[in-house]
């Protein structure tokens, strides 16, 4: 289970950043008191636009950037004090992960499998899984410099889940990706699901979330404004789909910070 309590991650800007955000203030409000619960055995999605605050959500429960303000909980242990017990039960994916490009794909699988402590043989019963899924076999010798994009992509998500983790955290899972492979990432994602793990992923596609998600949280400038299953959302709000129900979600918030 993830816990988020009251979530708040303020970036102190450089002058070069405070330039491209055309602004005077040196602090960025990313995220801004976000609470939220996600389960064993379903796909949260965050939903919202580009800098909305998800990537950013997504990091801090990965342990990989410190939250400003508030607690985050994964099975239980804080991020912070347990950051050890949280990366053993996570596996982060995104779509521009840096796989180092000299090495081969079982080369990088073996060592990030050393990583998590694993035995040769554990890992090589991963590899027995893995990789015919994916279709890595064909690939699994060849310089990571080598891969198209696709089969990079293929290699870091085998890589991230090497150690079977029970959360998932993937951001942007199809970014990048052509229809056939973006479609092979998805119904893993959905046998993940159905074997009980939990996945939280972001994304800013509509259809996506709509099709992929069974509950999600719509967030705009850091906050959440807007949480529930696709029925939910289309029940609140009246709309048709997903698309339609984000915009009225979006237009209410646009009052509210005017
Ligand atoms: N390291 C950083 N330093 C300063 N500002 C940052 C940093 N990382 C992100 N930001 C800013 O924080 C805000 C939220 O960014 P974040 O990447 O979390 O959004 P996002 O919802 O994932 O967007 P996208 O869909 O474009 O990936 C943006 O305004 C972004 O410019």
């Amino acid at each position: 289970m993830i816990e988020i309590k009251d979530l708040t991650k303020i970036y102190k800007l450089n002058k070069r950043q405070m330039a491209e955000a055309k602004t005077k203030d040196p602090y960025k409000r990313a995220v801004d008191g976000l609470s939220l619960t996600a389960k064993e055995g379903e796909i949260y999605g965050l939903l919202g636009p580009n800098g909305a605050g998800k990537t950013t959500t997504l990091r801090c429960i990965a342990t990989l950037i410190k939250p400003t303000q508030g607690e985050i909980y994964v099975n239980g242990h804080e991020v912070q004090k347990e950051s050890e017990k949280v990366r053993d039960s996570i596996g982060f994916l995104t779509s521009d992960i840096k796989l180092d490009e000299q090495f081969d794909v079982n080369y990088m699988f073996d060592f990030f499998g050393r990583v998590h402590k694993m035995s040769k043989s554990e890992i090589e019963n991963r590899k027995a899984v893995l990789f015919p899924y994916f279709g890595i076999d064909e690939f699994a010798s060849k310089r990571i410099k080598e891969l198209s994009t696709g089969m990079k992509q293929k290699a870091a998500i085998a890589v991230s889940l090497v150690h079977d983790p029970d959360i998932i955290i993937f951001d942007e899972p199809t970014n990048g990706l052509d229809i056939i492979t973006a479609r092979g990432v998805t119904d893993y994602l959905r046998k993940l699901r159905d074997e009980g793990k939990l996945i939280i992923m972001s994304t800013h596609i509509m259809s996506e979330a709509q099709k992929l998600c069974d509950r999600i949280g719509m967030i705009i400038n850091g906050k959440k404004i807007a949480e529930g299953t696709l029925a939910e959302l289309l029940a609140v709000t009246g709309a048709k789909d997903l698309e339609d129900a984000f915009f009225e979600y979006y237009k209410q918030a646009e009052e509210v910070e005017a």
